[in-house]
């Protein structure tokens, strides 16, 4: 398809799009178009440039240079109402109870204030928050307002939503609440795209995979082209102490385990059946062989280089520490 007829069917289109803050480079020359239907996770650890590429997605901020298209056209309020919108920032009116926050939205996407007040109940019925209906955003959980907040950006039933880092600041269950309603809206076909720096959530909801790194793309693909650009990893390990010699050949990297085994990454071109194969023909006994899935925290550490490598290291680190601490407390 002819790259303008793309950009004028498809819910967004970024053209080689860069912004800078005070001269310094935020977002530089990121291209990419959503289709309809799709569900798009958008990566990248902090600072990598995705919530500036969202606010110039939605004309909030303009581009240095470039062209942003929603639904063809240049940002503006005609897209509006075919949007739903998270953004970053959170923030109900503190004395708005759930359903007035979720039907002030929708009236504010054109929905009559009857049908408005109907479609709040109805979702708050719908995803378990009956209870919340009349409470004042002020006295709610941080879970319950963000929840409330996802719901009024749905209400009107847009045709794609942009979603800001949805699942940060929940604890799992909560997060996994959210991934339900996320889900539900990719089930009926709708048009999403998600930011987050945990890949585990894209990891299940996501069809395609935007990699953004110091400012730029630095991958878009299938989920599953995403992951085979893992290192491949192999546990190994043995009695014998020929293991780790005859291992060495294969491998990129051996770290020796406390329990005597090794972990492997493999090289680009070597299999993990190949070092079974050698360790069978040398007769060397195993005790342990298992070849490891990869993930796509693996593929992004690979994918992401330098600073923003060892800072999504750090995000992971962060979000596994406060994964257990809310475990704990739970
Ligand atoms: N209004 C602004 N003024 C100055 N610098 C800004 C502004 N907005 C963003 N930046 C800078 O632009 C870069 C990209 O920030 P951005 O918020 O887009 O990243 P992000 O990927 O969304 O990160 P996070 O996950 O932390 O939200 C950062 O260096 C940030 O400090």
């Amino acid at each position: 398809m002819a790259l303008k007829t793309l950009m004028s069917s498809s819910p967004l289109s970024l053209q080689n799009v860069s912004k800078s803050f005070g001269g310094k480079s935020a977002v530089r020359d990121v291209s990419f178009t959503i289709k309809r239907g799709e569900v798009v996770g958008f990566l990248g650890p902090n600072g990598a440039g995705k919530t500036t590429t969202i606010r110039m997605a939605l004309g909030l901020i303009p581009p240095d240079t470039g062209e942003v298209a929603l639904f063809g056209e240049k940002p503006g309020e005609n897209a509006f109402g075919r949007i739903g919108f998270l953004p970053e920032e959170r923030g109900l009116y503190k004395k708005q109870t759930a359903r007035e926050s979720i039907a002030h939205m929708a009236r504010l996407n054109g929905i009559g204030k009857k049908e408005a007040f109907s479609l709040a109940d109805d979702l708050l019925d719908r995803y378990g928050l009956s209870e919340a209906k009349r409470k004042k955003n002020k006295d709610m959980s941080k879970g319950m307002a963000q929840k409330v907040q996802l719901l009024s950006a749905i209400a009107h039933d847009p045709e794609f939503y942009i979603l800001d880092e949805p699942f940060s600041g929940l604890d799992p269950v909560n997060q996994r609440v959210l991934e339900g309603i996320v889900s539900e809206i990719a089930g009926r076909g709708k048009t999403i795209i998600f930011s987050t720096h945990v890949m585990e959530h894209a990891e299940r909801l996501c069809d395609r995979i935007i990699l953004m790194g110091g400012g730029e793309v630095v991958f878009d693909g299938s989920t599953e082209a995403a992951l085979s650009k893992a290192p491949r990893r192999m546990v190994i390990a043995s009695e014998d102490d020929r293991l780790l010699e005859i291992v060495r050949p294969f491998a990129e990297d051996v770290e020796e385990r406390r329990d005597g085994g090794l972990n492997v990454i493999l090289k680009e071109t070597a299999q993990s059946q190949a070092v079974l194969e050698r360790c069978v023909a040398e007769k060397i006994k195993l005790t342990q062989f298992e070849p490891k899935q990869p993930t796509l925290h693996e593929a992004f550490v690979a994918l992401v280089g330098g600073d923003a490598r060892a800072d999504l290291q750090a995000d992971m680190a962060h979000d596994l520490a406060q994964t257990n601490l809310d475990q704990e407390e739970a």
